[in-house]
């Protein structure tokens, strides 16, 4: 059975429309108007148990629409929605218990009190023993590599070390579904990566299944082999993240080592130069002008070595999130 079985789901949020001034002021008290914005459209897709799965998309786009619905903070307009068994909105507590939701930007711990003591008020609400409590505590804490830390108050920890406890807190009860929205928002590379690896360990272990948002693509490529791509509310893509560069790309990336220089001029009649340092050049060239493009640089120019790749995935999504995707 999917982890996660998500069929049409739509989310539609009524805005009430004020004109400006005082007029506009009057009307919209006696009498709103409404517009609709669908955040979300008629999105579909399945998770298996075990799965981590990135969630894309540019701001707007309907990620934290998607994943509020997903954890049952918020209704759908419209669709169905099973995440571990569960339907969310219902909030049965045997389904919070199998899930957890980290929001970067958010917090959970109390500012003022060290770590370990919000984690003992999570014990009490999720019903975790004391020998579980601490066991587990013990166990986390040595993968996130936290020893120490949690008995000092949060304010005083960094944000690399806040963010580890935060995750900490989240995974206490051993959730079978991980939301995590933007889990390495802010935080310095160290701290990003500590947090990715400590990810990668955890799903390894516990066969969690995993649904991430990441602004960082390092995350993305680091941790999921399949994304979900949302656009102006609709998915636009499922798949690998190497076919999302097929799809989306229609470029190679031919770097070529020559002899001698060259002028900007006299390289553009080969593809679009994408940079140029020394004798080396970068040229994007589309994948159907690949073959006679690269017969003609071997020909015609002095080459030391030639090799062809995928664009970078960053420029591919920027440029996806930036035209505005076709499907
Ligand atoms: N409570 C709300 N009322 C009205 N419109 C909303 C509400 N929440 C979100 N929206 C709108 O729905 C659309 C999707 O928003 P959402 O927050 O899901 O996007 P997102 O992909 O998570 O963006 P970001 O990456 O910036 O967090 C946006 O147009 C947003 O303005």
């Amino acid at each position: 059975m999917s982890s996660i079985t998500v069929d049409r789901l739509t989310k539609v949020y009524p805005v009430a429309v004020k004109e400006a001034g005082f007029k506009g002021t009057v009307t919209h008290f006696f009498k709103r108007t409404y517009r609709q914005v669908k955040a979300v459209q008629d999105v579909s897709f399945h998770i298996e148990p075990g799965e981590v799965v990135g969630f894309l998309g540019a701001t707007g786009a309907g990620k934290t629409t998607t994943l509020k619905m997903l954890t049952g903070l918020i209704h759908p307009s419209s669709g169905k929605v099973t995440v571990a068994g569960h339907v969310p909105f219902e909030r049965r507590s045997s389904f919070l218990q199998k899930i957890t939701l980290v929001m970067g930007q958010k917090q959970q711990l109390i500012w003022d009190l060290p770590a370990a003591d919000s984690l003992r008020i999570n014990a009490a609400v999720y019903g975790i023993s004391d020998r579980t409590l601490k066991a587990r505590i013990g166990e986390l804490s040595e993968m996130l590599s936290l020893e120490g830390k949690l008995t000092q108050p949060v304010r005083k920890l960094s944000l690399g070390e806040r963010m580890k406890c935060e995750l900490l807190a989240a995974l206490l009860h051993e959730p079978q579904v991980l939301f995590l929205d933007e889990p390495t928002l802010g935080l310095d590379v160290n701290a990003q990566v500590s947090v990715r690896e400590f990810l990668k360990e955890y799903n390894a272990q516990y066969k969690a299944t995993v649904l991430l948002t990441s602004h960082y693509m390092a995350d993305i490529t680091a941790l999921c082999e399949r994304v979900l791509m949302i656009h102006q509310g609709q998915l636009i893509y499922d798949g690998s993240l190497d076919g999302l560069v097929d799809r989306f790309s229609p470029c190679r990336e031919v770097k070529v080592e020559f002899n001698r220089t060259y002028t900007e001029s006299e390289l553009s009649a080969y593809g679009y130069v994408q940079e140029v340092e020394k004798q080396s050049v970068r040229f994007l060239v589309q994948q159907e002008d690949l073959t006679q493009a690269i017969a003609r640089i071997l020909a015609e120019l002095q080459v030391v070595d030639l090799a062809v790749s995928d664009p970078p995935i960053e420029e591919v999504i920027g440029r996806v999130f930036q035209a505005g995707a076709v499907i």
